[in-house]
């Protein structure tokens, strides 16, 4: 069975003090974990140390970075190596989160060497993935999606693959307020899971967890969840309130 994952993006929000109590709301609330359900927390970087230690005893939720630099070690003043989160106990990074890719100019080839450097330190990634609207208005989500399936992932072999989560982020649905419906979410997480077939075989893609991201919340994540290729959720803007991640984390 693969795992289904509920996964916190803090992005960058909150004090060390806000995230603390974020952090300890969250435990508060006595979350239920299923059987294979796991909660992830992506705080900004300076925060990933005491949220290590505030989730310590709580088997079931882990620590994710939100970023790490596509070079082993070096001169890049400012930037975070998968070296450096492994060093601290890091269990997932976000990958090619469409911000980076918008903002900081990420490419689909230097979001491959950043899904290396993960793996080869054992950090899982958290790959994302998504079209802008007009796209989707244009209809050719499904082919703009898989281009950026093949030229980040599609260098690794089944095992290693094994190790990556995927989280589907239409763009247009990110902090919008819109959230693609339950069919449209379905539909691409099949499609990208039939890709993911094609590519790596079927047990590979039955086995990977395949998050959507964007404008989940409470009053709609059981609707996206029920669908049988949604297996989770990256939650922006409702992870900052505990009620309501928790809420979302229990809409299994
Ligand atoms: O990483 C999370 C996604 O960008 C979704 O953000 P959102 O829930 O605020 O729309």
């Amino acid at each position: 069975m693969r795992k289904k994952i509920v996964a916190a993006n803090w992005k960058m929000n909150l004090t060390l003090a806000q995230g603390e109590q974020l952090v300890n709301d969250i435990i508060a609330a006595g979350i239920k974990l299923s059987e294979g359900q796991e909660v992830v927390i992506a705080p900004p970087f300076p925060y990933l140390i005491k949220v290590k230690q505030l989730i310590r005893n709580y088997p079931g939720i882990y620590l994710a970075a939100q970023n790490c630099y596509s070079e082993k070690s070096g001169a890049y003043t400012g930037e975070v190596s998968a070296e450096m989160l492994q060093s601290i106990g890091v269990d997932f990074v976000i990958i090619g989160h469409s911000e980076r890719r918008e903002y900081f100019s990420e490419t689909n080839a230097q979001l491959a060497k950043k899904i290396d450097l993960a793996l080869a330190n054992g950090i899982k990634p958290i790959f994302c993935c998504g079209e802008p609207l007009e796209v989707r208005k244009a209809e050719t989500q499904n082919a703009y999606v898989a281009q950026q399936l093949q030229e980040s992932l599609y260098h690794l072999d089944a095992a290693a693959l094994k190790n990556v989560v995927i989280a589907y982020e239409p763009i247009w649905a990110i902090g919008t307020g819109l959230t693609a419906s339950a069919q449209q979410a379905q539909d691409m997480h099949a499609f990208i899971r039939s890709q993911i077939a094609e590519k790596f075989g079927r047990e590979a893609a039955l086995g990977i967890t395949i998050l959507y991201g964007g404008s989940a919340k409470p009053s709609n994540a059981k609707e996206l969840f029920s669908s049988p290729d949604v297996d989770g959720g990256l939650i922006g803007g409702a992870s900052l309130v505990a009620a309501d991640f928790t809420a979302i984390v229990q809409s299994f």
